[in-house]
């Protein structure tokens, strides 16, 4: 069976669902969840989630780490990106961060487990199948936007933009 790959104008392409991700990386090291519920349950990822009525992108992604990992990100920088073309869900609009230092002690809840990940095991295996493209080079410094289209929780196509330097 060929399956056709949905046509996306990403021109007027609008993310119905706003949300954010935070990387946090300090001595080699970043700080991961396994996520326990919600969009992606089950999988690797940073912390994050949906961004509430009236919240910047910035707002969302401190409250989320408070709430699933009892920690305060200090200074996140916006480091890229990432639109979603989803198949069964809300198309995603992603605001990804990263910070250096925060306060508080990361601590499981019913949300997550935390994960401190050596910077060269990061489970891919485990993860979205996006984070392939972008995830290692945004650790590495690099701002980017990329757009992507899913079927279910396989990626058909992606297209990813690294900023100059
Ligand atoms: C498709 N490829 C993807 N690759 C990487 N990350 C992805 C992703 N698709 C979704 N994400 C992230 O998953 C979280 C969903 O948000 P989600 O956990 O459902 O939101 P929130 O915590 O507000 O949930 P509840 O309202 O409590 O259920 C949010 O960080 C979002 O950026």
């Amino acid at each position: 069976m060929v399956m056709a790959i949905r046509e996306v104008d990403w021109q007027h392409w609008h993310g119905e669902m706003p949300a954010t991700l935070m990387f946090v990386v300090q001595e080699g090291k970043v700080l991961l969840i396994e996520k326990l519920r919600g969009i992606g349950k089950g999988k690797v990822n940073g912390p994050g989630g949906k961004i509430d009525p009236g919240e910047t992108p910035e707002q969302c992604v401190v409250r989320e780490c408070q709430e699933e990992l009892h920690i305060t990100p200090l200074d996140p920088v916006k480091m890229g990106e990432l639109c979603f073309a989803m198949s069964d869900i809300p198309d995603i609009h992603c605001h990804v961060f990263m910070a250096t230092r925060y306060e508080g002690v990361p601590t499981a809840t019913e949300e997550a487990i935390p994960l401190w990940t050596d910077l060269d095991q990061i489970p891919y295996d485990r993860m979205w199948e996006d984070d392939r493209c972008w995830l290692a080079g945004m650790l590495a410094g690099r701002k980017f936007f990329g757009r992507f289209i899913f079927e279910g929780e396989t990626m058909l196509w992606h297209e990813l933009d690294w900023q100059a330097h």
